[in-house]
C-alpha cells in the first residue's frame, strides 16, 4: 500500500502541517515530515477536513441504473469529498430486506470510491401499512442503523411510534421525510405569494412543521432517537430548538439547496428547480443558515437526487422533484455559511462529517484530522471561484440547480483509508 505525504495542508483551516497517511491511517501530523519512500501531494494553502459523510443520498440502484449506480454516485460523492454516503431506500425493489440492504452495500464496497451505507425502509413497499424487517436489516452484513421511507412520509402515528420503538432495541434512528400528505396533495412549490401568482398548487410550510411537532412528541414520549431530513421552514427551525432544549432525542438536517436557493428559482418555470420539500422563502433559508450556525439543525445532507432527462425535462407539473448535491455541496457550504462568517472550517468539519457519523452511529468516519485516526479526508482550495457544469458530473445524471452560477470551493483530492479516490480534482477509479 503506497503512503502519501501531503505537504503544506492546513487542517482546519489552521497552521500549515505534513500529513502522513500510512497503512489507511494517519501516521503523523507535524512539520516538515521527512517524505522517506512515500508519494509526495503537495497541498500548500489548501484546507483538510475530515472526509464528509452524507445522511441522504439518492443512488438509484437497483431499478433506475439509467439515473444514478451505486457506482457513478460514489464517484460524484468522492468528487464532493465524502468518505461515506447514506443510500436512501427508495429504490426499485425497496431496499426493505436485509437481501436488498447487502446488496447495495456490496455494490458500494466494490466501486470502493466511498463508504456506502443503506437506509431501510421504515414500511414494507414504503407503503405506510405495516414495518419493514427492521431487526433483519440491523443485524445483516450492512448493518443499518438508519431507516427511512424518504420519498414518503410516515404518515401514520401508530405507526411511527411503533417504529420508533422497535430501532430502540439497537440503537438505530428513523430518518423523517416530514410532509402530512393531506396538506400537499398535488403540491407543486412552497405555498406563498409567489404559488398563487405562478398558478401552481402550494406546498404549505405547515405540512412539514406539523409532522415535525408530532414526531418529536412521540420520540420523547418513547425515548427513541428521530432524525427529521431535509428541513426547509423557519418553523421547523423553532420547533426543533424548542424540542432540543425539552431534551427529546431528535437531530435534523438541512440540504445545500435550501440554504441557497429559494422560490424566486421557480419564476423560470424550469423544473431543475422543482423538489421536495420545495425551496421557501429568503426568511426560511435565513433561519435554516442560523440554525445549522447554532446547531440546531445538526447536519448538512446532499439529499442527491439524480433524475433522466425524460423524468426533469418535461412540464413543471409533470417533472419529478429532486436535484443533484454531491459534488457542489461542500461549495455552497462555503458560499452560504463560511464566507457569511456562519461557520469557521472545525464548524463545517462538524456538521458535514462529525455530526452526521455521530448520528449514522458509524464509528470510522467523522473522526478528528489526528494522529492514530482512519486516513479519510479531503483537501480543499477555498480560494477558487469556478461555474458549475452540469456536463462535467461524475453523476450519470445532470440535473444540478447551480448550472452556471459560479461557486467558491474546490475538492482537490479525497482520501478513503488512505488512499486517494480523487487526485488533483479527478476521479482515480
Ligand atoms: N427530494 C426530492 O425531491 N426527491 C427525492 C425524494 C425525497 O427526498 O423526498 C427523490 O428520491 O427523488
Ligand atoms: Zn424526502
Ligand atoms: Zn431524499
Amino acid at each position: 500500500m503506497t503512503t502519501y505525504l501531503i505537504r503544506g495542508a492546513r487542517p482546519y483551516g489552521g497552521e500549515a502541517a505534513d500529513i502522513l497517511l500510512e497503512d489507511g491511517r494517519i501516521a503523523a501530523i507535524g512539520r516538515q515530515l521527512p517524505a522517506t519512500g512515500a508519494e509526495v501531494v503537495e497541498a500548500g494553502g489548501l484546507v483538510a477536513l475530515p472526509g464528509l459523510v452524507d445522511l441522504h443520498t439518492h443512488l438509484r440502484e437497483p431499478g433506475r441504473e439509467d439515473a444514478e449506480t451505486v457506482e457513478t454516485g460514489s464517484r460524484a460523492a468522492a468528487r464532493g469529498g465524502f468518505t461515506a454516503v447514506h443510500a436512501m431506500a427508495n429504490t426499485d425493489p425497496v431496499a426493505d430486506t436485509a437481501g436488498v440492504v447487502e446488496q447495495v452495500w456490496r455494490l458500494g464496497q466494490e466501486a470502493g470510491l466511498v463508504d456506502v451505507v443503506p437506509v431501510g425502509a421504515v414500511t414494507v413497499g414504503l407503503k405506510g401499512e405495516r414495518l419493514a424487517e427492521l431487526g433483519a436489516m440491523a443485524d445483516s452484513a450492512a448493518r443499518v442503523r438508519v431507516f427511512s421511507d424518504d420519498g414518503h412520509c410516515v404518515a401514520d402515528p401508530a405507526l411511527m411510534r411503533r417504529a420508533l420503538e422497535y430501532v430502540k432495541a439497537f440503537d438505530g434512528v428513523v430518518a423523517q421525510h416530514a410532509e402530512e400528505p393531506r396538506l400537499t396533495v398535488g403540491a407543486q412549490m412552497h405555498e406563498g405569494d409567489r404559488s398563487a401568482r405562478l398558478g401552481l398548487t402550494g406546498w404549505p410550510a405547515a405540512a412539514e412543521e406539523a409532522i415535525i411537532a408530532r414526531d418529536v412528541l412521540l420520540a420523547g414520549h418513547v425515548g427513541a432517537r428521530l432524525h427529521v431530513c431535509h428541513v426547509s421552514t423557519a418553523g421547523s427551525v423553532e420547533i426543533l430548538r424548542w424540542a432540543k432544549s425539552r431534551g427529546v432525542q431528535v437531530t435534523a438536517e438541512v440540504t445545500p439547496h435550501h440554504l441557497l436557493l429559494t422560490d424566486a428559482c421557480a419564476e423560470s418555470y424550469d423544473p431543475v428547480f422543482k423538489v421536495n420539500p420545495p425551496l421557501r422563502t429568503d426568511a426560511d433559508v435565513e433561519a435554516l443558515r442560523a440554525g445549522l450556525a447554532d446547531g440546531t439543525i445538526d447536519a448538512v445532507a446532499t439529499d442527491h437526487a439524480p433524475h433522466a432527462v425524460e423524468d426533469k425535462e418535461s412540464e413543471w407539473a409533470q417533472a419529478r422533484p429532486g436535484m443533484l448535491g454531491l459534488e457542489q455541496a461542500l461549495s455552497v457550504v462555503v458560499e452560504t455559511m463560511v464566507e457569511t462568517g456562519l461557520l469557521d472550517w472545525a464548524g463545517v468539519a462538524d456538521r458535514m462529517s462529525v455530526r452526521p457519523a455521530a448520528i449514522g452511529r458509524l464509528q470510522k468516519h467523522g473522526r478528528p484530522l489526528a494522529e492514530g485516526e482512519p486516513a479519510n479526508l479531503l483537501l480543499l482550495d477555498p480560494a477558487t471561484r469556478a461555474s458549475v457544469d452540469p456536463a462535467a458530473s461524475a453523476s450519470r445524471s445532470r440535473n444540478s440547480p447551480y448550472a452556471g452560477r459560479e461557486l467558491p470551493g474546490r475538492v482537490v483530492a479525497t482520501f478513503l483509508r488512505g488512499t486517494p479516490t480523487v487526485l488533483d480534482g479527478k476521479a482515480t477509479r
